[in-house]
């Protein structure tokens, strides 16, 4: 019973859109409960701006990529209309007695602002870094890796061609998951990630190495990677609808210097917003449904400022604090682990 409103905020993900078929489905089936849809994150919840979302709006959408209510980096306190005391008025003209947000940490932190501003609202988790840490894995993970393993094995051919040295950026802000899952899948030379700075001297006695063995040299790097010389991430790019520095271009920074030092012809590409698009996977599809279903049993239990999550093979419920106290970083030991067979 009741009625709830769905928004999806932050960077899109493969398996949104399956989330939103999850709860709608179940919460319409199993709890009678009523759907809308905020549309573009939440600029909808400040303005009122919702589409109706019943069974027939979310057929055949687990294999739907982007999220069909659209979504934004807008803020639920940003002028001139957002605030608490607004979006209490707007739930309430509505007849909205609570708020699904699906999002990352930012979508979170903004999500346990609100609840302790009193609005009734739950969450899921979402981002292709995987870098949430209460939940095992998020959703859209797997997908983006899928990508980037698939870009990872075309630029081998083509680099095998030309005995050239291929360098693949793909996403990861503060965690190298991407990197290292696609790495690792990909049989990458070498893998560059946010939480371990490796000299250029090392990078080039591993391109070198490769090279000298006959084999064309393969390196990941994940967008947030930094030199040791570097104090911030590369970012040419001015900054975000949040003011974050906008990423992508390490790639292009580390080639020319590989090339540089070890006189081996090499090529950069960035893989960008292609990992985030497309049809999810059958592991993120199963993920986000799961996940979209037990976020109708959270409201259900009137459980508010709290997300559902991934732990081991269970979904289980952890408080907007609980979630957003760290992140997931990849561990030192799980970096060591492939860094011995480098180069
Ligand atoms: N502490 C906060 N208080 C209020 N609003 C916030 C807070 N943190 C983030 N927001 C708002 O929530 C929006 C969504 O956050 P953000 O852009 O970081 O996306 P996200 O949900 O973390 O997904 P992504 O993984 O793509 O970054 C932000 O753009 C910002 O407007
Ligand atoms: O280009 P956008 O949509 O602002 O988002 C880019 C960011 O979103 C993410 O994909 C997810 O947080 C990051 O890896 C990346 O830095
Ligand atoms: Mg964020």
């Amino acid at each position: 019973m009741g009625k709830f409103g769905i928004l999806t905020s932050g960077g899109d993900c493969p398996g949104l859109n399956a989330v939103i078929r999850g709860a709608v489905l179940k919460g319409e089936t199993v709890y009678g409960q009523e759907f809308v849809g905020f549309l573009d994150g939440w600029r909808g919840l400040i303005e009122g701006d919702v589409m109706p979302l019943d069974r027939s709006s979310v057929r055949g959408l687990a294999r739907e990529g982007g999220t069909i209510l659209g979504t934004s980096r807008i803020g639920p306190y940003s002028e001139p209309r957002g605030g608490a005391e607004n979006i209490k008025k707007v739930l309430d003209e509505l007849g909205i007695d609570g708020v699904i947000a699906i999002g990352g940490e930012g979508t979170a932190s903004a999500s346990k602002r609100l609840f302790e501003d009193g609005i009734n609202i739950v969450g899921v988790p979402k981002t292709i870094d995987n870098d949430l840490d209460a939940t095992d894995y998020t959703f859209g993970f797997d997908t983006a890796v899928e990508i980037a393993t698939e870009a990872i094995d075309r630029l081998r051919t083509t680099g095998n061609s030309h005995k050239r040295c291929m360098v693949l950026e793909v996403m990861g802000r503060h965690a190298g998951w991407i990197a290292l899952y696609s790495g690792i899948a990909g049989g990458a030379h070498a893998i560059l990630i946010p939480e371990q700075p490796e000299s250029l001297n090392q990078i080039c006695a591993w391109v070198t190495s490769v090279k000298n063995r006959g084999r064309s040299p393969m390196v990941v790097v994940a967008e947030g990677f930094t030199l040791p010389e570097m104090d911030q991430a590369h970012s040419t790019k001015g900054v975000d609808g949040f003011n974050r520095p906008r990423l992508g271009g390490i790639a292009e920074v580390l080639a020319p210097l590989i090339e540089e030092r070890t006189g081996i012809e090499t090529r950069s590409t960035v893989l960008g917003h292609i990992q985030r698009g497309g049809s999810p996977t059958g592991f993120d599809r199963v993920l986000a449904t799961r996940l979209g279903m037990a976020v109708t049993d959270l409201v259900a239990d009137k459980h508010w400022g709290h997300m559902v999550a991934l732990r081991g093979t269970a979904i289980v419920r952890v408080d907007f604090g609980e979630a957003l106290a760290n992140h997931k970083t990849v561990p030192q030991d799980q970096y060591q682990e492939i860094r011995v067979i480098f180069g």
